[in-house]
């Protein structure tokens, strides 16, 4: 029996801004008051996306066009959102999507992400691009289930060396993102000038990693801090990447591993063919192609080609329990959250993280059940129609 919704009882008996936060529990307001408490360059480039930010509004369109089709008197007393994916049993179809620089939205960023999502049994995605050392952010994490996110730079040497330190820290999985070897055009960061990693924020775990450091001369101080930053610029991203690059990542981890960024159907075959275990279907919430398809309206054709060969996770856009349930219907088996659990970072460090938590997860128990659902194995296309 689950009792993610047990969480709705909770703020009616003792009220939110007592012991719980008083932070709404409508989540697609959070990002309006972060914007009141964070600096605007913060707040831009979190809330910020690619160009005209088409995309962005588009994946949030898109969960619109589908409406749930709830359905009566199916006992739905007794209650499981608990789902196994890559491996990792998780409470509910719901994992923190990887963000990377968290120290912009609070001081504690990625550790009092790691505290929330541990004391919630939710598995934590850690950016490579993460403010904290993943080392540090498995230790705040404790047994709590972790994965780690790839961004493959172009040193061979350098990448093997995230692998190990990702392995000897207890992330379980893999998540590789492929649509992000280089920032897109983001006209609200570009129009402050401002990045988070000239500003030394993002790049702990390169400038602390023993290979990294070989290939500046030694460790990162103020003498050869602009050397650091220039190799970081120089090997962040590879463009040249190729499916055939897939080979060498599949000998250097043994768990599961999944790709980020999958859009097309034929995209996600050749992750298949290339032994990968799971695709993410994102379109990194609108930050990197301006005009790009809706996240949601790729899910479909993409799981119809790989369900049942690999783990079909979805992001972009997720904002309520509804967002959830649609996902799961049009053929993802989990899906991911970003920005909504960053705006509860900034917000409320760990205790807004776990505010966030419970709340979508709450929401979505009680949105199935109310649907006729109690289980996500049970939700498919039969629960949605096209609005129109
Ligand atoms: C501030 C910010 C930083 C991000 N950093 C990363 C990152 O380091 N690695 C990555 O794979 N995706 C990153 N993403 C993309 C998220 O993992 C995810 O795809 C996206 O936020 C999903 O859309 P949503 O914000 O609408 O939920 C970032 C997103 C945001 C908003
Ligand atoms: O801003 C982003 O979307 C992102 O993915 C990223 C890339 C590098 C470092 C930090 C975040």
């Amino acid at each position: 029996m689950s009792s993610l919704a047990d969480f709705q009882n909770e703020i009616y008996l003792n009220g939110l801004g007592d012991a719980l936060p008083a932070l709404p529990t409508d989540l697609t307001r959070l990002e309006e008051l972060a914007g009141a408490k964070l600096s605007a360059q913060a707040h831009g480039y979190v809330a910020g996306s690619a160009g005209s930010e088409a995309t962005a509004r588009a994946n949030r369109a898109a969960f619109d066009r589908w409406r749930i089709v709830p359905r009566m008197l199916r006992d739905v007393a007794d209650r499981d959102l608990s789902v196994e994916v890559l491996g990792t049993a998780m409470p509910s179809p719901v994992l923190l999507a990887p963000v990377g620089v968290q120290s912009i939205l609070h001081p504690d960023g990625e550790l009092a992400t790691a505290r929330a999502a541990a004391a919630a049994g939710v598995t934590q995605i850690v950016s490579t691009a993460a403010s904290y050392e993943i080392e540090k952010v498995a230790e705040a994490a404790g047994d709590g289930p972790r994965w780690y996110q790839l961004y493959w730079p172009k040193d061979r040497e350098l990448a093997a060396s995230f692998l190990a330190r990702a392995k000897a820290a207890g992330y379980s999985a893999l998540v590789v993102t492929l649509d992000t070897f280089t920032l897109a055009w983001r006209p609200r960061d570009l129009d402050q000038a401002y990045l988070p990693f000239l500003r030394g924020i993002g790049v702990a775990n390169y400038y602390t990693d023993p290979v990294f450091q070989r290939a500046v001369g030694g460790p990162v101080t103020e003498e050869n801090r602009d050397a650091a930053l220039l190799h970081w610029v120089a090997n962040f991203g590879n463009p040249s990447l190729t499916w055939d690059d897939l080979a060498w990542l599949r000998e250097r981890w043994d768990g599961p591993i999944a790709l980020k960024g999958i859009q097309h159907p034929d995209d996600a075959r050749k992750a298949v063919d290339a032994g990968m275990d799971g695709v993410i279907v994102s379109n990194h919430g609108g930050r990197q192609v301006d005009g790009a398809i809706a996240s949601l309206d790729a899910l479909p054709a993409v799981a119809d080609a790989v369900k049942g060969r690999a783990a079909v996770l979805f992001d972009s856009g997720i904002r309520t329990g509804s967002d959830v349930v649609k996902a799961l219907a049009l053929g993802a088996d989990a899906v991911l959250i970003g920005r909504a659990y960053a705006y509860g970072l900034a917000l409320g460090g760990e205790a807004g993280v776990r505010h966030v938590l419970r709340c979508l997860q709450a929401d979505l128990e009680l949105n199935m059940a109310l649907s006729g659902l109690t289980r996500p194995s049970e939700i498919d296309l039969d629960v949605l129609v096209r609005d129109r």
